[in-house]
């Protein structure tokens, strides 16, 4: 009861935070100020003039001691005010404060009240609306008072503009009784982690500091975005965090960058293109009946328990380019039908047994993807530049009123691999993919997986040459494709880049 009667909604964002950076710079310098009164001014001058000193040029030395302390300490507050903000400390937040003061002032969401002062003339006040901010622990939220207000609806869609002026992410807006409540996260870019970093179990994959895909709890991730936005680097990374843990077939229907993959001895048999793609989807269902089987006749069984429970490794069926596959099977309606068909019992039954799909394309188009299908994909992202109906058809309904940015730069730096993330149903939030640092050669790392995992070595002629097929700047003529294929390749190249 008392906790409804006294609710702390946060800091209340007053006419007076329109200075908070200033005051608190001022408040800062306080010790400093004593300390030099005291050590300058008293001990120094005061002894100098309670003495009859009159030689102007003895006070000299005080006054540039006054001067430059002071210069010098203001100068070290405004640098530590500084660090804090860029590492997300107390500064950040009083910064977003004094921001949403400013806000306020410059869109006149304001009242003013006259009054009348002692000796008779009219004082003007100016008077904020009940507006609250308060730090979470990784996000903040920013309260605004409706009940009737002549700013209610603003504040009721205020959500975009909020997301730029402070430069954060909104992950929620709650309406309460009288109030409606904005979460947002602020530099999310510090929450990027390397590739090398990414750590996986047998539940959860790690893809920012604090972010996990938790694929036993959210199964299956559909994965968008537009070319050159990072989408093949961002499945690279998952390959790369998982393999140590989970089984991975890999289907390439553009037999791009992926392919080189099935060059390694830790996925031979397992990186799959054409004809071959419908025989892996085909295999998966069989697998995941064999695992339901052996877990439901197991001697520990146990209702309701996943794979992991009966030691069985989870399995990761990872499609790149989907929409390209499907509009190439556009006029092969058995096989399409047939992968439709795989894909359902997958995405419907797998769970439980461990099978799990990764799926990517530039926009989960229905006309390529089944809506109903694409619900059931519990774990969305999206990186680089997508269209507004592309984040929808992603994102879903949920997040219609979504400010969904590009953002080309972070502190001057082209910056790949940014997108959003969201869990099926939930309003999508900002997203960094795991940074791959430009000494990072992926066949170079995975034959390190492979040594580990005790699978035998491949020539050092042949490592060069698949190194190069996963460059920065791809080199798709190393792959040695045959003129046939090349053809079928450029006309799947053509069909991607449209979907
Ligand atoms: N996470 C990342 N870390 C570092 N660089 C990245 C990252 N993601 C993408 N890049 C850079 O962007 C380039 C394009 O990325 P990627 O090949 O993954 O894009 P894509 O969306 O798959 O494009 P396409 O559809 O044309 O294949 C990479 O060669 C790399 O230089």
């Amino acid at each position: 009861m008392l906790k409804k009667i006294f609710k702390y909604r946060g800091k209340r964002i007053r006419y007076s935070s329109r200075k908070l950076m200033t005051v608190y710079q001022f408040v800062l310098f306080i010790p400093v100020l004593i300390a030099i009164c005291y050590f300058v001014g008293y001990k120094q001058v005061y002894s100098l003039v309670s003495s009859g000193e009159t030689d102007w040029k003895l006070f000299i030395l005080p006054a540039v001691l006054f001067l430059s302390v002071s210069v010098v300490a203001n100068l070290l507050i405004l640098l530590l005010k500084r660090v804090s903000i860029i590492r997300d400390g107390f500064f950040a937040r009083v910064e977003q404060r004094q921001i949403l003061a400013k806000m306020v002032i410059d869109n006149g969401y304001y009242n003013r009240e006259q009054s009348k002062t002692s000796d008779g003339k009219t004082k003007e006040k100016i008077k904020f609306p009940k507006i609250y901010y308060r730090k979470r622990k990784e996000t903040f939220e920013v309260v605004f008072e409706t009940k009737g207000s002549k700013f209610q609806d603003k504040f009721l869609t205020i959500g975009g503009f909020l997301e730029t002026a402070l430069t954060a992410d909104m992950i929620k807006k709650v309406d309460e009784k009288g109030f409606v409540i904005y979460e947002l996260r602020a530099n999310v870019f510090n929450k990027r982690i390397s590739i090398r970093e990414m750590v996986a179990d047998k539940g959860k994959v790690q893809l920012m500091k604090g972010l996990y895909w938790h694929f036993d709890k959210d199964p299956h991730l559909l994965l968008g975005g537009g070319t050159g936005g990072g989408k093949t680097f961002t499945l690279l990374s998952l390959i790369y965090a998982l393999v140590r843990v989970a089984d991975i077939e890999i289907c390439d229907p553009k037999r791009s960058d992926l392919m080189a993959l099935g060059k390694l001895p830790l996925f031979e048999g397992k990186v799959h293109s054409g004809k071959d793609m419908v025989m892996c989807l085909k295999n998966a269902v069989s697998e995941m009946n064999d695992r339901f089987e052996e877990m439901n006749t197991s001697a520990k069984y146990k209702m309701g328990k996943n794979y992991a429970y009966y030691g069985l490794k989870p399995k990761f069926i990872v499609i790149d380019e989907f929409a390209a596959w499907m509009a190439e099977l556009s006029n092969d309606f058995k096989t399409a039908g047939e992968v439709e068909e795989y894909l359902t019992q997958i995405v419907l039954k797998a769970r439980q047994c461990g099978i799990f799909l990764i799926v990517a394309m530039q926009r989960p188009d229905g006309e390529f993807i089944k809506t109903a299908l694409r619900d059931n994909f519990m774990f969305r992202m999206s990186v680089g530049r997508l269209s507004e109906t592309g984040n929808w058809m992603i994102f879903g309904d949920e997040n219609k009123n979504k400010n969904f940015k590009f953002v080309e730069k972070v502190d001057g730096e082209v910056v790949y691999g940014r997108g959003y993330v969201a869990k099926g149903g939930d309003v999508a939030s900002e997203l960094y993919s795991p940074f791959v640092p430009s000494d990072f050669d992926f066949i170079e790392e995975f034959l390190k997986i492979s040594d580990e995992l005790g699978y035998e070595r491949i020539a050092e002629a042949e490592v060069q040459k698949l190194s190069k097929t996963i460059e920065k700047t791809f080199d798709r003529e190393a792959l040695s494709i045959n003129d046939e294929e090349s053809k079928e390749k450029a006309f799947l190249e053509e069909l991607s880049q449209k979907y």
